[in-house]
C-alpha cells in the first residue's frame, strides 16, 4: 500500500498542499484535474524528483520520501514518453537495467517478457522517430516496467495519441494492469478516461486533492451509462 501523508511542496507561486491519500496494492487510481492543478508535481514528488517540504510518502510500511528516485522502485511514463532518440527500441527498454549488471540471459528474458506483453518484438531495431504514437507509448511502458517497479506512475499517457489509437489502447491499459496487478497512479484531465480506467478517482484543484471516490461516486451512476 502507498500512503501519502500530508504531503506539501512549494514551487515558485505554486504549492502542492497537504495531500493525504492511501492507494491499495493492485489499485488503479486516477488523479483528475485541470491543467496546472499540480498533477505532474505530485507524481514527480512521489518519484523523488522533488523533496517534500512537509509530509511523508510510505510504501509497504517503509518511508520513501527521502530515498533516491532509483531506490523507490517506481516506474514513470511521461506524457511525451521521453524515449531516448539515439537508442533503438531495444536500447530504450534495457536502459534502466544497465546499472544492475545482470547476466546476458537474464536481460534477454526480461526483454522478451516485455516484447510479448506489449506486442512490440517487430520494432526492436527501430529508433523512436520512426514509431507511431501508439508504438512509442507501448515502448515507454515496456521501458518503465522492465525494471519490475512496485508502483507505476503514468503522466497523461494517452494525451499524445489520436482519438482512434486512444480508444484502442484504453482497454489494453486495463488489461495490462490486471495482468501485472501493480499499484498504478495515472493522471489526466480527461474525465472519460478516468471513468473507464479507474478503480478510484481523486479530483485535484489548485494543488489540493478535493475529493476521492469510485467513478460512480464522482460522476453519478447515470453519467457512466
Ligand atoms: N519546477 C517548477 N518550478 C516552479 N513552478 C513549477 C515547477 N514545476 C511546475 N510548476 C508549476 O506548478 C503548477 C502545476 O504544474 P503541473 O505540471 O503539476 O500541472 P498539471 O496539473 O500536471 O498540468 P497539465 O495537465 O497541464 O500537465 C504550474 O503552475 C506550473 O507552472
Amino acid at each position: 500500500m502507498l500512503k501519502i501523508l500530508g504531503l506539501s511542496k512549494k514551487l515558485g507561486p505554486f504549492a502542492l498542499q497537504d495531500i493525504c491519500l492511501e492507494i491499495g496494492m493492485g489499485e488503479y487510481f486516477v488523479i483528475l484535474g485541470a491543467t496546472g492543478s499540480g498533477k505532474t508535481v505530485l507524481l514527480e514528488t512521489l518519484a523523488g524528483m522533488y523533496v517534500p517540504d512537509q509530509g511523508k510518502i510510505v510504501h509497504d510500511g517503509l518511508e520513501i520520501s527521502f530515498l533516491a528516485p532509483e531506490a523507490r522502485r517506481i516506474g514513470f511514463v511521461y506524457q511525451d514518453y521521453a524515449l531516448f532518440p539515439h537508442l533503438t527500441v531495444k536500447g530504450n527498454i534495457l536502459f534502466g537495467l544497465k546499472q544492475r549488471k545482470l547476466a546476458k540471459r537474464t536481460l534477454e528474458e526480461k526483454l522478451e517478457k516485455m516484447l510479448q506483453l506489449f506486442d512490440i518484438a517487430h520494432l526492436l531495431k527501430q529508433y523512436p522517430a520512426t514509431l507511431s504514437g501508439g508504438e512509442k507509448q507501448r515502448v515507454a511502458l515496456a521501458r518503465a516496467l522492465v525494471t519490475e517497479p512496485r508502483i507505476l506512475l503514468l503522466d497523461e499517457p494517452l494525451s499524445a495519441l489520436d482519438p482512434q489509437t486512444k480508444e484502442n489502447i484504453l482497454p489494453q491499459l486495463r488489461d495490462w494492469h490486471q495482468r501485472l496487478g501493480m499499484l498504478t497512479l495515472h493522471v489526466t484531465h480527461d474525465y472519460k478516461e478516468a471513468a473507464l480506467l479507474a478503480d478510484r478517482i481523486g479530483i485535484m484543484e489548485r494543488g489540493k486533492l478535493e475529493k476521492v471516490g469510485r467513478p460512480a461516486e464522482i460522476f453519478g451512476k447515470s453519467a457512466l451509462n
